[in-house]
């Protein structure tokens, strides 16, 4: 499959510095994954058990990401007052419109720099039906746009779990069975953008902890079992890689998505499969002076689900979670809804009473807390 789509951008841009050190990623062939090449299927094993993180290429529906951005860029062209009633608000919602400066990114009360639009997969596979909410009319005007990215992106996803879930001793189906369509999750669309300097929409970074200038996006963990990203060629995407201090730029390239492990599939598989931490900076000269997009899917379990490890379905994960702390100590009543609505309700800015409510945000970069 060539790598097209993603080269010929036509807005105006400039290139990531091509001597700027990176972290180096595993790269996985979906279409070998795909046909069931085992090699294969070892590298996507060995990156999400080591980084969590991989490119992914041939993924089959490139096509599908320019008009993802087309509908993202309508969205954010909106006045505020027709934009904010379809805002997130702060109960817990990641679905709708979030403006940039909502959430927390750090501990002392700096503020995000983002504006997302997010569509849950309920509600585009459900459309004109209403299963969490509605959106602004940008969006229900490409409902079918929206649409196919979703089912093209949950079904390269949910292929990715099918052959990682039999690498881990779990029952064919296991993951599938944790994400039926129709149930109300997590799984979202989005569109994200950090406007330009000097363009509508633009919100500088405060001073971080450090005194370098705060993130755009929060160092964080994703929350559900994977991500996938693409990106329109500007960096600012970091990891922390495990066992080190320096944050890693993530290069851009050309064709390829960045995908990620999030918290839900640590945790089932007991951690043998690794949810990094990740943020986003401004990009790096000379690309600070552009605008930066990116375009995610994230798979997440149905909300009633419960989340622990899943001992009972696997030996291979019953060994590795009774050996990690981190699993050992998590909370046997919390479910996907209510990790994933914890995690959200205390990133928004407006609940924040202090640096407490930044660490009740966290995810399993740390020892878990409580749901
Ligand atoms: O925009 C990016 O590069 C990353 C976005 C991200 O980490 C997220 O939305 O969870
Ligand atoms: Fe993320």
């Amino acid at each position: 499959m060539p790598s097209v789509a993603q080269t010929e951008i036509s807005y105006p841009r400039t290139d990531f510095p091509a001597d700027l050190e990176c972290h180096p990623l595993l790269i996985v062939d979906y279409a070998k994954v795909a046909a069931g090449d085992e090699k294969e299927i070892d590298t996507l094993y060995s990156a999400c058990t080591n980084l969590g993180f991989f490119y992914l290429k041939n993924f089959g529906f490139e096509d599908k990401l320019e008009p993802m951005f087309e509908m993202g860029k309508a969205t954010f062209s909106l006045d505020k007052e027709e934009l904010m009633p379809f805002e997130q608000g702060d109960s817990g919602m990641s679905a709708g419109y979030k403006f940039a400066g909502s959430t927390n990114v750090d501990a002392k009360g700096n503020v995000d720099t983002v504006q997302f639009i997010n569509v849950a997969k309920d509600d585009a596979l459900a459309y004109p039906e209403v299963r969490q909410r509605t959106y602004p009319p940008t969006v229900n005007d490409r409902m079918s746009t929206v649409t196919s990215f979703i089912r093209q992106s949950d079904n390269v996803l949910q292929k990715l779990m099918k052959v990682l879930e039999i690498r881990i001793g779990l029952p064919k189906g296991t993951l599938a069975a944790l994400h039926k369509e129709g149930d109300i999750s997590g799984s979202e669309s989005r569109v994200i953008l950090k406007s330009a300097p000097g363009q509508k929409g633009y919100v500088p970074e405060g001073v971080g902890e450090d005194g370098n200038p705060a993130a755009a996006i929060g160092a964080h963990t994703d929350f559900g079992v994977l991500s996938m990203l693409h990106g329109r060629g500007c960096g600012g995407l970091q990891v922390l890689p495990p066992g080190t201090s320096k944050w890693q730029y993530i290069r851009p390239l050309p064709g390829h998505a960045v995908c990620n492990v999030g918290d839900t599939l640590s945790v089932y598989s007991g951690n043998i499969f690794k949810s990094n931490i990740h943020r986003v900076v401004p990009p790096p000269p000379p690309q600070d002076k552009d605008e930066r997009w990116s375009l995610v899917y994230f798979i997440r379990p149905g909300f009633d689900n419960p989340l622990r490890p899943l001992l009972d379905k696997s030996d291979i994960v019953k060994a590795h979670a009774e050996k990690d702390p981190a699993m050992k100590a998590m909370p046997k009543d919390q479910t996907a809804g209510s990790w994933f609505k914890r995690r959200i309700v205390n990133q928004r800015a407006a609940n924040r009473k202090g640096p407490e409510t930044w660490a009740a945000s966290r995810g399993t970069e740390h020892t878990p807390q409580a749901a």
